[in-house]
Parts: structure tokens; C-alpha cells; sequence
């Protein structure tokens, strides 16, 4: 210690917090006992950290201990804790640790001080206002549902892993409106542990000189921030498909910030520095938390019981939260305080005091490192009886998260920016999870706490077992729409007589006319209240990606389409069932557009289709002249392959590019006047009518609602492919017979299957609508027995066959009550 910093000791009054008469107060804080010869405590601090710093309280509110050479100061006490970060906030700075961050990322939020902490604060604080939190809700519900929705059932989970890449998918998604490849993401959590072993290490060197000889943990620790660099670019830079331009993403808000300081725009080292501080504090944290929390629901299956019950009440199923919704949770929020007591992160958090000062009755001179553990506070007897036990009950009591023993998130002007942030994701992301999966404990492998600067949860692993379907509880909106009848077939379909028109069947070459299966009776689908909410965020979607006006979505509700997903997909929920939704819209958007010009117009209509398939051959974005249509399409895309696999990519890509390449083909025959129909079976017809109506890419789509590709040897029967192309054949016929008058009033131009066989061969529309008809209930005896077969030996892959069927019986369940192929009387007459 120099003679310099030993006469400011005498000469500089001590700092006291405000309290009883400075002159009270002189005692050097005791030592602990067993400290060891040249060691000190650091032994008994590595063995046991939790449990020796707990010890300390009854020696003392400050004790000092010996680690090696050092003497650190550890509060033990909570009101003094409080002093420390508030009272005494500008004398005790963070020092050393938070040192080392500021030379890898520069001055960020998390390794700043003073005024410049101030500043940057205020520039960052609107990232986390109530209105910004309002939006991240449905996107942390969105990515979990999108993350969970890819488990299958039985998988076994490594918890704490899973929860790390969704913290940092959720913080990317939201603060950045921004993807993470999955490589970024893998990164990221190899890289962390480096960076702060490194961390630690290096603020226990006596010079900063040591930091840059080639030793391992030097080496890993630089590596470390240069990936950790290269991820927070991907963040900072890479805005996510679809998101929208001059969102109030942190980045852009710190780009349109002057620092007070020096009255210059901040840089792109501020933006990075920042970014890493959002990383680096709101993942872990988080992800720990949710890791705990999954634990202890399953040591106590009651308190689950209870959780999902206030849910249905104040959170149904499919409803998109809010901060009112989340504030009527008030059980939940005693869990997840609960919770976050018992496994506060925050083991070890430092403060250097920078003069001397006074800390309760004790004396601590400057130069002295302090050390407070959050998780010991939190497990104090003596605030909380019976502290290892987790009782939610404790924060119903009067005094909840108000006790001032109670520090998570800090206190004074360090405390956490995103407080608010982490509560709701801690439930939105529960609530999302453990409404789709019911985890069931692995035996042996249940969590264990391994101390490092956080608490982390080690092991823990839990088999998937689907939750069994909970009654969504009826919206008003759903309630509101009993009186909907919808259309009856016969308004569409011209009505077959009672016996087959005489003659050869153009279609089917039969003689006698199959009986046309009966449609099975539309399940209900009132009662899904998640399906109308579903309706509302993709009209709501569609008109923030400017493919509709507010003006035409009256006319587009009407065509229900979210009905044609729930009868097709009855069991798709949450992020697959909204995908559905949109991309269904997106695709029923893109063909009206060929009822216009590029419709007749092959070089018009392939200068709208071009780009999409390029899209599917892996092509760039960014332009600033894309179309809304491309852009939306950029990020449908992303959706639908996320975390599929790369022959499903593939197959996907494939039949996407055979569907787009209809809309050209199309036009050029409504160009030259021809019809595709080639042949009495309509090869041509049925080849483009098959692929125009999307229905292969929304077949491929069932396996991203399964969360699973259907097995390989299954895709290898050719039988597969003949039930796939009845499966698509059969739902475009359907949609023909239903489509026929609003097609009708198109004129030669449209392509439907009756009016082909009227235009080709000459066939009454009796007789070629009774064709069609005899060749759907075909193609549906014929799918039964493929699928009958392919069942023997495939079993596994039951889902995906029971899926086409699900699939034709969706389209006609719909076809059959939409508004879209409705042609209104007045029209009719036109
Ligand atoms: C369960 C979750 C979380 C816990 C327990 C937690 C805890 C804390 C604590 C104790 C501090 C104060 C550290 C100190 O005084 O030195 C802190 C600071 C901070 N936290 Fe959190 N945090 C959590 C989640 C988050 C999230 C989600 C974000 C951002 C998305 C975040 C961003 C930050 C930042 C930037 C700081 C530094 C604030 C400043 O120095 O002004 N934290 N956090």
C-alpha cells in the first residue's frame, strides 16, 4: 500500500451513509474465522461458495476475509447491502471485475460509471418503457412458442441449455428486432464461460500488463470477445426478416443519440458496447431462472396445478399477453419470486470503495474491495424462515417483493434496466412452455447448483410429454360469432342430379359414377378462441407488412381462412397454427394479384414470381426496392424452415418453386388462349392445378406443426407419392366444384377443372361437374387404401398419413363455408 494512499486514510473523513453520529462508528470489520495460512478462506470459498459466505452473517453485517493475499470486505447484511448500493453508490464504484469487460467492449451501460452511466442510462431507458414492453410480449410468447413448438413428445431436454439459446433469441427478437443464426447461438454459450473465468481471472492480476502474455486463459478470454463481437454484429446489424423499418429498436435508438459529453452522434463501438451489455446481463440471468423454475414445478406438482389454472383464468390459451393480463397473475408472480429467492443469479456482485467509508457501525478504508452475494442474502433464516424451502406462499403475506431484504435486481443506480423485462419474460416464456409440454423428471438428472459468478443449473433433464388438451375458454369474439352460418354448398356447387349423366366420364373414364363421399360433418370450430386471435394477429400482420389495406380486410375476413387451418390442422396451436394462418394468407394474397394484369401477362407475372423462387435458391435480401409481397415471403420462409431439417428444406424448396412456377405457366396459356388440356385424363391440367394450389409445400407444412420430418422411409414409397399427389388433387377438385361461379365470371381466363371440361370436351356442367365429383370420391377410396398400406408398414408415420386425410376433409369442410368463393347475387346477375 503506497505512503500516498495511507495519509489520504488519516486526512479524508471516511464516507458514512446517512445513521447515528460518525463518531459511533470505527470498528474494522472482524476477521472470519479459519482462515488458513497463505490461502486464507479461499479454500472454503471454492469448496462451498454459497454455503461459506452464508456462514458470515452471524460473525458480523461487514467480515472481512483472506483470499491468498487479498482482503475483501463481505456484506452479509441486506440493509447494509442496500447502503452500500444506494448511500454509498458514487464512492463505491464496481471496479476491478467490470474493469476487465471495459477493455474488451469499451464504456457499455455494464461497465460504465458516473456521469457517463448516467447518460447512457437515460439514452437506453426508453428500450425497456411500458409501452416497448407491451410489444416484446407477444414477441417472447411468439419465439417461445416458435422454440417449444420444435420439441416432439418423449424427447428428453437439456433444460438448461434449451432455456439459454431462448433468453438469447428473446433478447435479439426484441431489443434488436434482429435473428441469431443457430451457429451464432451455439457460439455464444461456448463462449461465454471463457469470457468470465477470464474476467475474474484478470482482475486478480497485481498489473493489467499480465493480461496480454499468451496464457490459455488469456487466449480463451480473447477469443472469447471476438466471437462474442462477432454474434452481437450478427444482432446489431442483422435485422430479422420482415421487420419493420425504423422500429424503435436499441440499436437505432442509440444511433440517433448524441453523447452529452462530447455533443457527437454515439459510434458503433458505443452500439456494440451496449449490445454486449444487453447479451451479457439479460440471458443468463434469465435463462438460469426459467432452468430453476422448471425444477422446482417439478418437485411440486400442486404449485403447477396452480399456475396452469390461473392461466385459463387470466391468460387463455392463444391469447396474446399483456401487462395488465400478467399483472392479475398474482400467483404466478409469488412463484416466480419465489424462485428467483431461492436461486437469485447473482452469487458474487463487487464494489471497490474509492475513499474510505463507513458502513453500519464498521469502518472500511479505501482501496477496499466489497463483496455482496444476492443468492446468501436471499437465504438468510432470519428473513426468511426455513430458507431452503420453496414456499410461494411466503410473497402472499403482506410485505412481498417491497421487504427490503429482497434485492434480485440490485438497488440504486445499478439496479437491473430490465427488471420489468426479465418478470414478464419469466412468464410469458412458463406459461408458453408448460402449456404445450408437461415436463416429466429424468431419473437422476435433476438440477444441481454450480457456482460461478452466477448460479447456474447444472443437469437437469426432463422427457416431454405432451399436455393433454386444455378447454380454451370462450372469447367474446367467439361467443359473438354463434349466429354465423355460413354458406351452403348448394349456393356454389351446381347440384349433381340424382343419376350420373349417361356416357363415358371424361375425367375418370368410368362408366358408372363412385358415389361421391359425404362430406363428414366440419368439426366446431366456435369454441377455438385461439383460432380468432390467431384471425386478428394475421389481419394485423398483413396490414403491418402492407399487403392489405385497412380498406380490403373486411372483404378478406370474410374469407375465414383461419377456419380452412383449423379444420385442416385441428391439432396445430400456437406459433405453427399463426404461420399457418399467414402463410395461407400470404398465398391467397399472392394469387388474387393474378386476377389483375400479371395474370395475363407472363412477363409481369414472372417478374413477381422470380424473386420468390430465388428466395428458395437461398438469394439475399436488402434491396431497398423489394415488393412488401418479397418481403413478407423472406420471412415466411425463415419461419417455415426453422429448425427443420435440411431434407425438408429441400423438398419445401422444391414444391414452393413447382407451385410459383404455375402463376407464369398459367398466364402464358391465358395469353396464347390455350387450355392446358392435353389427353382426356387432363394430365396438364391437373399437373398445374395440383402444384398452382399450394397444397404440396402446406402438406410438407404438417411435419412442422409434428416438430418432426415424417420418417425417410416413408418419403421413399412411391406409394407415398401417389397418396400425396391424390391428397393434392382431391383438395383442388374440391375447391374447383366450390370455386366454380366466382371462377366462372373470370371469363376464359380462369382454371378450373369443370370449366375445363366444359371448354376442352365439350361437356354439359352437369356432366362435368358430376366428372369431378366421381373423381374426388376416386382419389379419396384410392388415398385409403394407399394409406391402409403404407400404415402396415410405416407405422410411425401414422400422423402424416391421417394428415392428408385431415387435410382434404379441411378444404372441404371450408370450401363449403367460406365467403370467398361466394359470388353475391348482385354479382351473379352481373
Ligand atoms: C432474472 C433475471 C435478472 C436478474 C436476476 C438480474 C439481476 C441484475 C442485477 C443484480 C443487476 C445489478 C448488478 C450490480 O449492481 O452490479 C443487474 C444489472 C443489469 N441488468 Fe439485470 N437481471 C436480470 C435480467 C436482465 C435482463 C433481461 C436484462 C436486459 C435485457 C438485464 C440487463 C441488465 C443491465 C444492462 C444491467 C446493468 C445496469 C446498470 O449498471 O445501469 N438484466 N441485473
Amino acid at each position: 500500500m503506497s505512503l500516498l494512499t495511507e495519509t489520504r486514510k488519516l486526512i479524508v473523513p471516511p464516507r458514512t451513509a446517512p445513521g447515528p453520529s460518525p463518531l459511533a462508528r470505527a470498528a474494522v470489520p472482524p476477521l472470519a474465522p479459519g482462515a488458513l495460512p497463505g490461502l486464507g478462506h479461499a479454500g472454503a470459498l471454492l469448496r462451498d461458495p454459497l454455503r461459506f459466505l452464508g456462514s458470515l452473517s452471524r460473525h458480523g453485517g461487514v467480515v472481512r476475509i483472506r483470499l491468498g493475499p487479498r482482503t475483501v470486505c463481505v456484506v452479509t447484511d441486506a440493509r447494509l447491502v442496500h447502503t452500500l448500493l444506494v448511500a454509498l453508490a458514487h464512492d463505491c464504484p464496481r471496479g476491478a471485475v467490470q474493469d476487465t469487460l471495459k477493455t474488451a467492449f469499451g464504456d457499455g451501460l455494464l461497465m460504465s460509471e458516473g456521469q457517463a452511466h448516467r447518460d447512457r442510462r437515460r439514452i437506453i431507458q426508453p428500450a425497456f418503457g411500458p409501452d416497448r414492453m407491451g410489444e416484446y410480449l407477444a414477441v417472447m410468447q411468439q419465439v417461445t412458442e416458435e422454440r417449444a413448438g420444435r420439441w416432439r413428445p418423449g424427447q428428453v431436454l437439456d433444460v438448461a441449455k434449451e432455456m439459454n439459446h431462448l433468453a438469447l433469441e428473446i433478447v435479439t427478437r426484441t431489443l434488436f428486432d434482429a435473428r441469431l443464426s443457430e451457429d451464432a447461438t451455439v457460439a455464444f454459450h461456448r463462449a461465454l464461460p471463457d469470457l468470465v473465468k477470464g474476467q475474474i481471472v484478470q482482475s486478480l492480476y497485481p498489473s493489467p500488463a499480465l493480461a496480454r502474455l499468451p496464457l490459455p486463459v488469456n487466449r480463451r478470454f480473447d477469443d472469447a470477445v471476438r466471437v462474442l463481437n462477432r454474434v452481437v454484429d450478427q444482432a446489431v446489424n442483422g435485422r430479422a426478416a420482415g421487420a419493420e423499418e425504423g422500429r424503435r429498436t436499441l440499436p437505432a435508438l442509440l444511433r440517433a443519440a448524441t453523447d452529452p459529453a462530447s455533443g457527437c452522434p454515439l459510434t458503433e463501438a458505443d452500439v456494440r458496447s451496449e449490445a454486449i451489455a444487453m447479451f451479457g446481463a439479460g440471458t443468463e440471468t434469465v435463462s438460469t431462472t426459467l432452468t430453476w423454475l422448471l425444477d422446482e414445478l417439478l418437485r411440486h406438482p400442486e404449485v403447477e396445478a396452480r399456475i396452469l389454472a390461473e392461466l385459463d383464468e387470466h391468460l387463455p390459451a392463444g391469447t396474446v399477453p399483456t401487462l395488465e393480463a400478467l399483472a392479475r397473475l398474482t400467483y404466478t408472480r409469488s412463484v416466480t419470486q419465489e424462485v428467483v429467492r431461492l436461486h437469485a443469479p447473482n452469487a458474487f456482485l463487487m464494489r471497490t470503495a474509492r475513499v474510505p467509508v463507513d458502513l453500519g457501525p464498521y469502518r472500511v478504508p479505501a482501496g477496499t474491495e466489497l463483496l455482496y452475494s444476492l443468492t446468501a442474502l436471499h437465504r438468510d433464516p432470519l428473513r426468511y424462515p426455513e430458507p431452503m424451502s420453496f414456499r410461494p406462499e411466503r410473497w402472499q403475506d403482506a410485505g412481498g417483493t417491497g421487504r427490503p431484504s429482497f434485492l434480485p435486481f440490485g438497488a440504486g443506480k445499478h439496479k437491473c434496466i430490465g427488471e420489468a423485462f426479465a418478470w414478464a419474460e419469466l412468464t410469458v416464456a412458463a406459461a408458453a412452455i408448460l402449456r404445450r409440454w408437461r415436463p416429466v423428471a429424468v431419473p437422476g438428472a435433476r438440477a444441481r447448483e454450480v457456482v460461478w459468478t452466477t448460479v447456474q443449473a447444472h443437469g437437469l433433464r426432463v422427457r416431454l410429454a405432451p399436455r393433454g388438451a386444455r378447454s380454451p375458454r370462450r372469447s367474446s369474439t367467439a361467443a359473438s360469432r354463434e349466429g354465423d352460418t355460413g354458406s351452403s354448398p348448394g349456393d356454389t356447387v351446381p347440384s349433381s342430379p340424382g343419376e350420373p349423366p349417361s356416357g363415358r366420364c371424361p375425367f375418370t373414364g368410368a362408366t358408372r359414377a363412385t358415389a361421391p363421399a359425404d362430406p363428414a360433418a366440419p368439426a366446431d370450430l366456435r369454441s377455438r378462441a385461439d383460432l380468432l386471435l390467431s384471425a386478428d394477429r394475421h389481419a394485423d400482420w398483413a396490414v403491418r407488412r402492407g399487403l392489405l389495406t385497412p380498406a380490403e380486410l373486411p372483404r378478406y375476413r370474410g374469407y375465414a381462412l383461419h377456419e380452412l387451418i383449423g379444420y385442416a390442422y385441428p391439432r396445430a396451436r400456437g406459433t405453427e397454427l399463426d404461420l399457418l394462418v399467414d402463410m395461407l394468407g400470404w398465398f391467397t394474397i399472392l394469387d388474387d394479384r393474378f386476377d389483375g394484369p400479371p395474370g395475363r401477362h407472363p412477363v409481369q407475372a414472372r417478374a413477381v414470381v422470380d424473386p420468390l423462387i430465388a428466395v428458395l435458391d437461398g438469394a439475399r435480401g436488402g434491396s431497398p426496392s423489394e415488393s412488401r409481397l418479397l418481403l413478407s415471403w423472406r420471412e415466411l420462409w425463415e419461419r417455415q424452415t426453422a429448425s427443420m431439417s435440411p431434407e425438408w428444406r429441400a423438398r419445401a424448396a422444391r414444391e414452393w418453386r413447382a407451385c410459383l412456377s404455375t402463376f407464369p405457366a398459367e398466364a402464358d396459356h391465358r395469353a396464347n388462349g390455350t387450355v392446358p388440356a392435353l389427353g382426356l385424363d387432363l394430365t396438364d391440367t391437373m399437373w398445374l392445378r395440383r402444384h398452382g394450389s399450394c397444397l404440396y409445400p402446406f402438406m410438407n407444412i404438417m411435419e412442422r406443426v409434428h416438430g418432426t420430418d415424417a420418417p425417410a422411409a416413408l418419403h421413399a414409397e412411391p406409394a407415398l407419392h401417389q397418396l400425396r399427389a391424390n391428397t393434392a388433387d382431391a383438395a383442388t377438385l374440391i375447391n374447383d366444384l366450390y370455386s366454380l361461379k366466382r371462377e366462372e365470371r373470370q371469363g376464359g381466363t380462369a382454371f378450373n377443372t369443370v370449366l375445363t371440361l366444359e371448354r376442352a370436351h365439350g361437356c354439359t356442367r352437369d356432366r362435368a361437374v358430376h366428372a369431378v365429383r366421381t373423381r374426388v370420391a376416386q382419389l379419396q377410396q384410392e388415398s385409403e387404401e394407399l394409406r391402409r398400406d403404407l400404415l402396415r408398414r410405416h407405422p410411425a408415420g401414422r400422423w402424416y398419413l391421417d394428415g392428408t386425410r385431415e387435410l382434404v376433409a379441411g378444404v372441404q369442410a371450408w370450401t363449403s363455408t367460406s365467403h370467398r368463393y361466394r359470388v353475391r347475387d348482385r354479382e351473379a346477375r352481373q
